[in-house]
């Protein structure tokens, strides 16, 4: 990565975002209606962009094996379906993950650095980092200290990412602003500036922990701010909308809207993923109708 690109950003270059620009160029992209074959096509690659998520504190080892079973053949009779992109999941099940999946091409992401919070030393939290990494990690999806952030303190924000990032070594950092807690688009435009300035590799909303999380709005925002920082630096920056994305409907929404904002070049999971833990059965379920005419009972999934 380039010296320009590690440099702290000039606010100047971070636009005023018009609130009401934004929520209705986001709430076109929910009129559009899809052909047959596209609608099919979009909720098929939808599928290979999930981030398969489970963050509770009840997951064990056999609830992570399950749902790393369903992210590799999410639907066993169709290998044609998927596989998703990832499973996101808490540190601690990093390495019964990383042995489910082996040799699979699903990815593992940890969440870390005291998620959902941030709230502990910096230095416990890139300690986590690496801990997640040594386990089997390929990505980190970390959170951004939203109290520094909301008091101004932006330097230590670009700090911690860029040494989040150092930490990570070959793994991929995504950046969680949490945006549900960042109160204004203007803030979430900053921080997805100062985020990217920072190296970080994705631009995620939320920890699926606050609402409002994910929304069509936010992400437009930083969907632009990704494509402005491409224009200025000519570095791609993947993005992550995360929380409450659980219906097919939706998610080809948000698909509309990243090809119309980014273009092709970000329609697939190197650069653009859902992280969501109750999609994959709603965008089966479509697959499947779409396929046959027919809905299939929601028994007939395997669970979430
Ligand atoms: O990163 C993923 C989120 O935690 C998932 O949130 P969700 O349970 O609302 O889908």
């Amino acid at each position: 990565m380039s010296n320009a690109v590690m440099t702290f950003p000039d606010r100047r270059l971070s636009p005023a975002i018009d609130q009401v620009g934004v929520e209705e160029r986001a709430a076109r992209f929910c009129t559009r209606s899809l052909k047959k074959e596209t609608k099919l096509s979009g909720l098929r690659l939808a599928v290979t962009m999930l981030d398969v998520t489970t963050l509770e504190g009840a997951d064990s080892v056999g609830k992570v094996r399950q749902m790393c079973a369903k992210a590799m053949r999410p639907l066993p009779e169709d290998p044609s379906v998927g596989p998703a992109a990832a499973v996101c999941v808490y540190p601690r099940m990093v390495k019964v993950a990383a042995k489910a999946v082996e040799g699979s091409g699903v990815k593992v992401a940890s969440v870390a650095t005291a998620f959902p919070s941030g709230q502990m030393r910096l230095k416990e939290r890139l300690a986590e980092i690496r801990y997640c990494v040594n386990e089997g990690a390929d990505e980190i999806d970390m959170v951004i200290s939203r109290g520094q952030f909301l008091q101004g303190e932006y330097r230590a924000i670009f700090d911690e990412v860029a040494k989040c990032k150092e930490a990570c070594g070959e793994a991929h950092l995504k950046v969680i602003l949490e945006t549900g807690e960042l109160a204004t688009y203007d803030q979430v435009r900053w921080a997805s500036d100062i985020s990217m300035a920072a190296g970080a590799d994705f631009i995620k909303t939320s920890t699926g922990k606050v609402s409002p999380a994910a929304t069509l709005p936010v992400t437009l925002v930083m969907l632009q701010a990704i494509e402005d920082f491409y224009e200025r630096t000519g570095r791609m920056v993947g993005m992550k909308p995360a929380g409450g994305i659980s219906n097919a409907k939706l998610a080809l929404q948000y698909l509309v809207m990243v090809r119309e904002v980014l273009g092709e070049k970000w329609l697939n999971n190197e650069w653009f993923r859902f992280g969501a833990s109750s999609l994959t059965n709603d965008l089966l379920m479509q697959i499947r109708k779409q396929e046959t005419g027919r809905y299939q009972s929601g028994d007939y999934f395997t669970k979430d």
